[in-house]
């Protein structure tokens, strides 16, 4: 069960609350990367992932190039690591001073979110950002073979993929296709390993309340169970997105928004629970280094078509964003629309 019990910190204000059918997504783009890996028709697929890129926020990728049994390993580990023994689970707690490991609480926009979570950066020692606050040193579970392993081959074909999509979405701004890769450099990236387990009152709480994801790209892969929705930019409907055999998810985050400046959105999304059966999912949030000052791009900005924000220091954005998710605070998150500049007028 995940040692969740209900009460008030998991109630989503009525607003929020998910309904009780939730409509199946139809039209989520599903595009087939494959073509990539022949090295040809790179100009069509730019325009796929361009016009998803505006229209959604969102798409599904196929014949992405990862290979299934990468995706399966690291898959088996987050399984069997979530079924440790409560002991096994609190001996790589995070703190609020070392954000990475195993937490139980953490909160989307003040309200608990009915989940277990295990963050960590492969293939590094550790991430430092801006001024010292934060350093993300791993905390490896002891009893789990084969886990820093796996996971590690899954950050690898991860950091590939997401190397593709940026200059895809490079492409598809007409920028040179390695315009962003400077960006990630020295990069913030790390990746979620989440556990929803059943829940008593699915039509109260929420896996993870409704929000955006603030970095660059994520690319999510989820389980068969179901549960992840999405907003829909054309009549703003909850969504359900239906698990896709060997597919990823492509979130764009508010970095590309503004990066773009507008021209592409981050698409808002939740995860619903249900009673019955529980689920698990991988995000991996690809960020860059955290000295990045996050600006709309000078070749998007002209003087028919300002700046629509101010620059903002990344490392500074995300370390408020992660603390405050850890705790309860009365004051609302930190969001990119506070560097929103007032045009016109
Ligand atoms: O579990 C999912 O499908 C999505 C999780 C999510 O949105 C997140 O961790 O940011
Ligand atoms: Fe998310």
């Amino acid at each position: 069960m995940g040692g969740l019990s209900m009460n008030e910190a998991f109630v989503q204000a009525p607003e929020h609350r998910p309904k009780p059918t939730v409509v199946e997504a139809s039209g989520i783009p599903v595009i087939d990367l494959s073509p990539l890996l022949a090295g040809d028709g790179v100009d069509a697929l730019a325009a796929e992932v361009g016009a998803a890129s505006r229209d959604w926020g969102f798409f599904v990728v196929v014949g992405h190039g990862v290979p299934a049994e990468t995706v399966a390993r690291a898959a088996e580990a987050q399984r069997a690591f979530f079924a440790l023994p409560a002991e096994g689970k609190e001996a790589v707690r995070r703190s609020e001073a070392e954000p990475l490991g195993y937490y139980a609480s953490e909160h989307t926009k003040n309200v608990r979110d009915w989940k277990e979570v295990f963050d960590l950066v492969p293939r590094k020692t550790h991430v430092a950002l801006a001024d010292g606050q934060l350093v993300f040193d791993n905390k490896w579970p002891q009893d789990v073979p084969g886990f820093r392993e796996s996971l590690e081959e899954y950050d690898a074909a991860m950091e590939d993929l997401a190397f593709k999509l940026l200059e895809l979405i490079a492409r598809s701004l007409n920028l040179r296709p390695d315009r962003l890769h400077g960006f990630f450099k020295d990069q913030t990236t790390f990746i979620r390993l989440n556990h929803y387990p059943p829940c008593p009152s699915p039509d109260l709480a929420l896996g993870v309340g409704r929000h955006k994801d603030a970095g660059a790209l994520t690319i999510l892969y989820q389980d068969d169970t179901g549960g992840l929705d999405v907003r829909r930019r054309s009549d703003g409907e909850w969504v359900r997105v239906k698990p896709v055999p060997n597919s990823f998810i492509i979130n764009v985050g508010d970095l590309i928004q503004v990066w773009s400046n507008d021209r592409y959105e981050s698409a808002e999304h939740r995860v619903s629970v249900n009673s019955a059966k529980e689920r698990f999912s991988m995000p991996y949030f690809f960020n860059p280094a955290s000295y990045t000052m996050v600006e709309p791009l000078e070749e998007l900005v002209s003087e028919e078509n300002p700046a629509r924000y101010d620059a903002y220091n990344w490392g500074e954005f995300f370390s408020t964003r992660k603390n405050s998710n850890f705790k309860k605070l009365d004051v609302e998150n930190v969001q990119i629309a506070h560097f929103r500049k007032s045009l016109g007028a």
